[in-house]
């Protein structure tokens, strides 16, 4: 069965989503001795973290160090050289439904010509096998998402004739109808202004009170604070990972910065 969001209990018992949570296990993420390059770019080596859902992470690092990639890799769609990602105790060999990747929003098409509930439709479709119909619960989910992410006035509107902060929201919308467990964002806060971006960072908070794992890269070093839990800062290497409090050193920072 699934769980309804406004049902998910507190964050350290509860993993969000469909089945198999026991009480007493978190839905972890384990990345293990992680390299990704292309071709003869070495662009990650040596990533080494373990989370689990409930938490919000944000990962920092100055251009080029390779924050989309991790993203990526953690996201099925790379191909890595060596290490591992052991996702709920098994190896993530390719993408799965229950990892959502929103992309940089540079990388997006957002002429696409498709509506918000069209966009947020498209979510149930990795759920769906060729033999099933887009169903009632299909379409309960879409619904319930997109009130859960306040887009029911939008439902109609063309992705195109958005507001960044509202095209953000459909797709965060579109991950929670495919039921997604672990969100990868790639600098979901760029280009926002500063309510939108408040309405997001307490929409963060609150999809990693329903016990989903949040994972954002950014660039604001101002503001990881108060927005996230832990972070994992990186430099083609790991330069740390931990609770914001302890491992958010201004130390830490500058060898990361380089400076
Ligand atoms: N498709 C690609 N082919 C070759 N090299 C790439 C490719 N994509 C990224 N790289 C290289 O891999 C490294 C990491 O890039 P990545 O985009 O992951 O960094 P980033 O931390 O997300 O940077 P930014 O903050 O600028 O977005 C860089 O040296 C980049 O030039």
């Amino acid at each position: 069965m699934h769980a309804h969001p406004e049902n998910s209990l507190r964050k350290e018992h509860v993993c969000w989503g469909g089945g198999g949570c026991a009480h007493s296990h978190h839905h972890r993420l384990e990345v293990q001795n992680l390299r990704v390059s292309y071709q003869e770019v070495l662009a990650l080596d040596g990533i080494h973290f373990s989370t689990e859902c409930g938490r919000s992470i944000a990962l920092i690092g100055p251009n080029g160090a390779g924050k989309s990639t991790l993203l990526k890799a953690l996201a099925g769609l790379l191909r890595t050289d060596s290490g591992s990602i052991i996702w709920r105790g098994k190896p993530l060999t390719r993408s799965s439904h229950e990892i959502a990747y929103l992309p940089q929003r540079g990388d997006v098409d957002w002429n696409f010509p498709i509506t918000v509930r069209g966009l947020v439709e498209m979510g149930r479709y990795p759920n769906l096998g060729w033999w099933r119909k887009y169903s009632r619960h299909d379409a309960e989910i879409v619904q319930r998402a997109l009130t859960t992410m306040n887009l029911l006035d939008l439902q109609d509107r063309q992705i195109s004739a958005l507001s960044g902060g509202q095209q953000q929201r459909a797709f965060i919308a579109r991950a929670v109808a495919q039921e997604a467990h672990v969100l990868l964002l790639d600098e979901p806060f760029t280009g926002l202004d500063k309510p939108a971006q408040e309405s997001l960072s307490r929409l963060f908070r609150e999809l990693a009170a329903e016990g989903r794992l949040l994972i954002a890269s950014h660039h604001d070093l101002q503001t990881v604070k108060g927005n996230f839990d832990d972070v994992l800062l990186i430099k083609k290497n790991q330069v740390a990972f931990g609770e914001v409090a302890t491992a958010f050193t201004p130390e830490r920072v500058a060898e990361a910065y380089g400076h």
